[in-house]
């Protein structure tokens, strides 16, 4: 079966009746939510705070409820996907551009479990460029500073020509860094630039992995 899609599945078994969940965002959490759908029609009772405006969309259609930090403090449980996974389950995320509510949602809650395919697990973090998202005013600049802080190369994110803009208004700069070996330290600077909002660094964040597999699924834990 599909990988992606076992891990994401493989999540909902941790979805107790009367949490609030984080639904993070991507093609593994797709799986997470549609199976939570599943669930939620057959009487499980839960409220969800979406890390992406495509995520909202995908869980009101399936008729998952949603909630907002107007009404919630603090969330029992946020499910994600990631674009590395070191083997101390520090993660790069952000491929999908939705790295400042995906780290918002996931400090506001109790339990963060990761779901991905065995291609996300690496020795060390660095190959995938780091989604660093700035805001669009005196960006030329901001990176300049991001390519300080020993950027090998940085390239702003684009669709259809234009700059990508995220759901919060902002640019991303995908930047490559080589293997980071300090990545709170670098979470930390990169986060000292003016004009940094926040970047994908998800350092001591998670406290489990849920790796797909074409056979089943293998649980990382910290
Ligand atoms: O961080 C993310 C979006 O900002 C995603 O979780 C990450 O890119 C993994 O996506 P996928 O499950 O599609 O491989």
């Amino acid at each position: 079966m599909e990988p992606k899609k076992l891990a994401g599945e493989k999540a909902v078994d941790y979805i107790e009746n009367n949490m609030v969940i984080g639904l993070g965002t991507g093609s593994t959490v797709y799986w997470t939510i549609r199976h939570l759908a599943l669930r939620v029609k057959a009487g499980l009772h839960i409220k969800a705070i979406p890390t992406s405006m495509s995520t909202a969309r995908l869980a009101e259609q399936l008729g998952i409820p949603l909630a907002s930090f107007t009404e919630i403090d603090r969330l029992d449980l946020t499910i994600d996907g990631a674009d590395e996974v070191s083997p101390d389950l520090n993660l790069i995320k952000g491929g999908g551009g939705a790295l400042l509510r995906e780290k918002i949602v996931a400090y506001a809650s109790e339990r963060l479990i990761i779901v991905a395919d065995s291609s996300k697990q690496v020795a060390s973090l660095g190959k995938f460029p780091l989604p660093v998202e700035i805001t669009p005013f005196g960006w030329e600049n901001t990176c300049k500073q991001v390519m300080l802080l020993g950027c090998e190369s940085l390239t702003l994110r684009e669709k259809d020509e234009r700059p990508f803009v995220t759901d919060n208004g902002n640019y991303i700069a995908d930047c490559k860094f080589g293997r980071i070996d300090s990545p709170d330290l670098l979470e930390k600077s990169l986060n000292a630039i003016p004009g940094v909002v926040e970047n994908g660094l998800f350092v001591n964040m998670a406290d489990q992995v849920i790796i797909g597999t074409e056979k089943g699924t293998n649980i990382v834990e910290k």
